[in-house]
């Protein structure tokens, strides 16, 4: 690894990744950090190579390159995994100079940095004289970091947090505000995937959302017009009447209100008083909403919540057909959770801690009633008398 200070509070510093078999090159990451970092960063082995990945970069007639299904593409899988060519510290801090940029620039393999240099910039050389920036600018996704415990105090500016990675392929994906793909960044492996959030014909183009999509259309294009310079024209941008629009606005906006006030299974599950299927059947009613304005970033989380409430429950049939389904759609995006529900599935009793806890709290709940009201086990009493109406 090599580190050389700079006049900001950043140095740079180049990460090696060494290949773990004949189809994983070592990788070098050029980055700009602050000091601290550097102890914390784990060392992982470059992410193999797949021959033959499920998409293919092809030009477009108004987008340049796009990234698209070479063939069919199952929901939940992997398109493709891939380490960052550079790493920078937050625009908004500006206080990085060209020649910082430069240096960035320097330390990236030659070869990397040709590829670099073909990546849409849709900076100018006034705003942004250097093209890492330029290119960074148009391309980079939120990376995280991990921190010294007294960060705060070594670099108290609210955008020190702030750290974004150029990818070289994930790049390529243009933007939608109903996405087919998503992708995460894993700080452990320094990698970024991107999965597929529904099931892709031959030829679909891949796409991936650079906005909050819960925003309005006209919020939405606030954003993108200035920091990406396109109007978008995906589906819910273009929908053949003005009330159709506003309908899709409404329908955001309240699957983004949903979002922060709905019943979760961590409330129900220590709340008696909330009928069995209060948070199933709440998640299963928004759904349709969340589909039809291509919001399936949210499905996963959905059937996660799903799952553990049918576990909760001790439901083995519906427990077994949610958390199939749900590994199916987290085995890329969510790999914990496609193991943990997998290690369940083979033993409900005895891989899950929760399993039937539902049941179990609800009887020991009905005894205690029954003692303290003095209740024999033939007075009509059931602990339902106490849920909330719908
Ligand atoms: C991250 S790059 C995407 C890949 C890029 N099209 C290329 O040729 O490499 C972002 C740029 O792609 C273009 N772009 C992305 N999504 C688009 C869309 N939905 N409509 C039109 N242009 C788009 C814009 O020029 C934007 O600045």
């Amino acid at each position: 690894m090599e580190s050389g200070t700079i006049s900001s509070s950043y140095v740079h510093h180049v990460i090696e990744l060494p290949s773990a078999a004949s189809n994983s090159p070592p990788i070098k990451i050029s980055c700009l950090l602050h000091p601290s970092m550097i102890p914390l960063l784990p060392s992982p082995t470059a992410a193999p190579i797949d021959p033959d990945p499920p998409y293919e970069v092809l030009s477009t007639p108004h987008k340049g390159f796009g990234m698209f299904a070479k063939r069919h593409i199952p929901k939940g899988s992997l398109i493709l995994v891939e380490h960052p060519a550079y790493v920078l510290p937050g625009f908004a801090s500006n206080d990085l100079s060209t020649e910082d940029y430069e240096q960035v620039g320097r330390l990236i393999p030659s070869d990397v940095y040709e590829e670099v240099a073909k990546m849409a910039n849709c900076r100018s050389k006034e705003e942004c004289p250097s093209l890492i920036e330029g290119v960074a600018r148009t391309n980079a996704l939120t990376l995280g970091f991990e921190f010294p415990p007294n960060f705060n105090k070594l670099d108290p500016r609210p955008t020190a947090r702030h750290y974004g990675g150029l990818f070289l392929k994930i790049g390529r994906c243009n933007h939608s505000c109903g996405p087919n793909a998503a992708w995460k960044w894993d700080f452990q492996s320094l990698s970024s995937t991107l999965f597929a959030l529904r099931d892709m014909r031959p030829g679909e183009e891949i796409s991936h959302t650079y906005v909050h999509p819960m925003q309005s259309r006209a919020a939405r294009w606030k954003k993108l017009k200035p920091d990406y310079l396109f109007e978008c024209d995906c589906p819910w941008c273009t929908l053949p009447t003005a009330e159709a629009q506003a309908e899709s606005d409404r329908n955001r906006e309240y699957v983004g209100m949903y979002l922060q006030t709905r019943p979760t299974y961590s409330k129900w599950s220590t709340d008696l008083c909330l009928p069995d299927d209060f948070v199933i059947d709440s998640l299963q009613a928004v759904s349709p909403i969340v589909r039809k304005e291509g919001l399936d970033r949210l499905t996963p989380l959905f059937m996660e919540e799903i799952v553990r409430c049918l576990a909760d429950l001790g439901q083995e049939d519906e427990f077994k057909r949610w958390a199939g389904e749900t590994i199916k759609l987290c085995r890329a995006g969510n790999r914990a959770l496609a193991e943990e529900l997998e290690k369940i599935i083979e033993n409900p009793e005895k891989n899950c801690s929760t399993w039937g806890r539902r049941k179990r709290m609800k009887e020991e709940l009905e005894r205690k009633l029954r003692d303290q009201y003095d209740l024999d086990s033939d007075d009509d009493f059931s602990l339902d008398l106490l849920q909330v109406p719908e």
